[in-house]
């Protein structure tokens, strides 16, 4: 296989090209509370940098609800920002919609409640409220309550008479009425910017996703440990944060 620093190198001498990174696990370190994520220092830097070199797109394709990424990320204004698996999308200088329709707002309005009650007596498991569903976090739980927990869900959800997706992925299960993945985020953002190539790095298995669409010339990079179909692999996102700094580098020398 050729080497990262081959690829990258190939990559950066390409007129037009797009820089694509998942947020989680990726340009942040995981956090026990979601809302105290925030991306390495190295890593925001970074993304400034490679935003601010002509024919560079950046983007963040995250499962976060396109709010809280936009809270926690740190990111100029000048990149992409995709939510909610590719549900929500916010290009720059334009606005963003998810636009539930009437029966995926009452389905989302029920599904709440249940899944709420199903695990109300879970200790360490808690249910984060995103817009187009719900994702119920078991990062603080013993493996026994987590199991307990996905149990409940899963007949809780049962009630429900909607073809709803379940996604799982870190110590994290979610039920949302839209089926977006990071995919369709991917897929829009080359066409968005015509990219002569695609760099995408992730961690979850959401990201798998991501990677299953990317061409021969793209670039992509499992972030820790799992199966992936990425063609490289790092650590940690200490180690995105270096490889985002050379591809400046090479994209700016
Ligand atoms: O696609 P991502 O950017 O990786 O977002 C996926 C989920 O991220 C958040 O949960 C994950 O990160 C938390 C903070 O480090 C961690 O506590 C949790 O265990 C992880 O699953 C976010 O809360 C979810 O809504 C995202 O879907």
């Amino acid at each position: 296989m050729t080497s990262l620093e081959t690829e990258l190198e190939r990559f950066a001498a390409l007129p037009n090209v797009l820089v694509a990174l998942d947020f989680d696990g990726t340009l942040s370190p995981e956090v026990d509370v979601p809302a105290e994520a925030r991306a390495l220092p190295e890593a925001q830097q970074a993304l400034i940098r490679l935003a601010a070199a002509p024919g560079v797109s950046v983007a963040l394709v995250s499962g976060r609800a396109l709010d809280s990424l936009l809270e926690v990320s740190g990111a100029p204004e000048n990149v992409f920002f995709v939510g909610s698996h590719g549900a929500e999308i916010l290009s720059p200088g334009e606005d963003a919609g998810l636009g539930l329709s009437d029966d995926e707002a009452a389905v989302v309005g029920v599904l709440g409640g249940l899944l709420r009650a199903a695990i109300h007596d879970v200790e360490g498991v808690w249910v984060e409220d995103k817009p187009a569903g719900f994702a119920v976090h078991t990062r603080l739980a013993t493996a026994a309550d987590a199991a307990i927990a996905v149990e409940r869900l899963d007949a809780a959800v049962a009630e429900i008479d909607y073809p709803l997706t379940t996604r799982g992925g870190k110590n994290i299960i979610e039920f949302a009425v839209r089926d977006t993945t990071k995919a369709e985020g991917i897929r829009y953002l080359r066409a968005k910017v015509d990219a002569d190539s695609v760099f995408f790095a992730g961690d979850d298995v959401t990201d798998e996703d991501a990677f299953l669409v990317l061409l021969p010339g793209d670039i992509s990079l499992k972030v820790g440990e799992g199966e992936t179909a990425a063609n490289h692999r790092v650590a940690s996102p200490v180690e995105v944060a270096q490889i985002l700094h050379r591809l400046a580098d090479l994209r700016t020398s």
